[in-house]
């Protein structure tokens, strides 16, 4: 039988941070010709002269098919098969430059996670709105518990690919799937987007209850009750309350407050035991990016009129110098509320 993927030989990906460059090198080891562009030239000298991205995803061999490049051009212009990773604030910008390279008939995965402050559209919103060149059903949201370098090790893992076309989706899930990377369809971008930025936030929360040292109890309960949260907003935002319970919901959740490997989660912990977001932020090199996102879900949640509590109280420990043991008091002493009737509103 002919695989459905057959005439795709080469992929463009926009992006050599941990994630890019983990996917690139899935991809390569698949047999795809992968043209990897990387921000800084010190990564593709690196990719080229070691066979190694040390800045971002050190101690991992990468394949002889990737092909780093420092033209978005190039990139661009010569693939019509791309795939996205950039930090969600840069997206944009990104977007605008690589519009006019843009081929007809390309289709666009994104595996950045994230919501634009000010406009609150997640990622692939945005590229439908800087890249007019791509039909929207060929943008496709790559989305799950995947931490970078445990994909690069080949460790078994399972993620999700949305998209309103279903045989574009099927597509994209036959190019990444592998015996180690499981690739599920789903037809409900937002949701799948929602799931995985708005976590970012719950797992900071996280961070603060295990770098206070308070115990199992309370953080299933943030991370239950952040799943609420991330329900609520959703269906506001027309996603199928369904995704939440897949591997973007309660599965990318459960990842990143619970595994040390979530830098969204270690950013939560350093404050809980006391270091200052100057502190952190000082240090990092690699993207958080519940920080930004911890804002545009707390202003776009006011937007909506919606009330999250354990949102407010990370933009209050981010933003507003609460203290997370602050956060986790106030939350605990909100009027208590009724699962029951919660729940059955969906
Ligand atoms: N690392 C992971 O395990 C996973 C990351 N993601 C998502 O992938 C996206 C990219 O994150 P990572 O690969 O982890 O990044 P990273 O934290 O490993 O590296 C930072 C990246 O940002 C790039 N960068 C910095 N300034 C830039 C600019 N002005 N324009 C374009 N690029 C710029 C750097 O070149 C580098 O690629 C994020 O949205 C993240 O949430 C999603 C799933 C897993
Ligand atoms: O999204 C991720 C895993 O699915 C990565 O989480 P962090 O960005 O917190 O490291």
């Amino acid at each position: 039988m002919k695989n459905i993927n057959d005439n795709i030989k080469k992929i463009g990906v926009i992006g050599a941070g941990s994630w890019g460059t983990a996917l690139a090198n899935l991809l390569a080891d698949k047999g795809y010709h992968v043209d990897l562009w990387a921000y800084e030239k010190e990564v593709v000298e690196d990719i080229i002269k070691q066979r190694e991205n040390r800045l971002f995803l050190p101690d991992i061999s990468l394949s002889e098919n990737i092909f780093p490049s420092d033209s978005l051009k190039s990139v661009v212009s010569e693939n019509t098969f791309l795939l996205i990773v950039v930090p969600s604030h840069t997206m944009r910008d990104m977007c605008k430059k690589i519009a006019s390279h843009v081929q007809e008939k390309t289709t666009m995965i994104t595996a950045s996670k994230g919501i634009e402050d000010g406009t609150y559209l997640t990622m692939h919103g945005v590229i439908a709105e800087c890249i007019p060149a791509i039909d929207k059903d060929r943008i496709v949201v790559l989305s799950g518990p995947s931490f970078a370098r445990e994909v690069a090790k080949k460790v078994p893992t399972a993620i999700s690919v949305a998209s309103k076309d279903r045989m574009t989706a099927e597509m994209v899930q036959h190019i990444f799937a592998t015996d180690y990377f499981r690739v599920y369809v789903s037809d409900d971008p937002i949701g799948l987007e929602l799931g995985g930025a708005v976590k970012n936030v719950i797992a900071i929360a996280a961070g603060f209850v295990d770098g206070m040292q308070l115990g199992l109890n309370t953080r299933a309960a943030l991370i239950t009750r952040g799943l609420a949260e991330i329900r609520r907003l959703g269906i506001r935002m027309g996603a199928n309350p369904h995704t939440f319970a897949g591997l973007s919901g309660v599965g990318d959740l459960i990842l990143t407050c619970t595994g040390d490997l979530s830098r969204n989660y270690t950013v939560g912990k350093q404050l809980g035991q006391g270091m200052t977001m100057a502190e952190i932020q000082d240090k990092r090199v690699t993207v958080a990016e519940g920080v930004r996102n911890t804002s545009s879900v707390y202003h776009l949640a006011k937007s909506l009129d919606i009330e999250l509590p354990i949102i407010n109280e990370v933009y209050r420990a981010l933003y507003e110098n609460s203290s997370p043991a602050n956060a986790i008091a106030r939350l605990m002493t909100r009027p208590l509320g009724h699962e029951t009737i919660e729940l059955e509103e969906i």
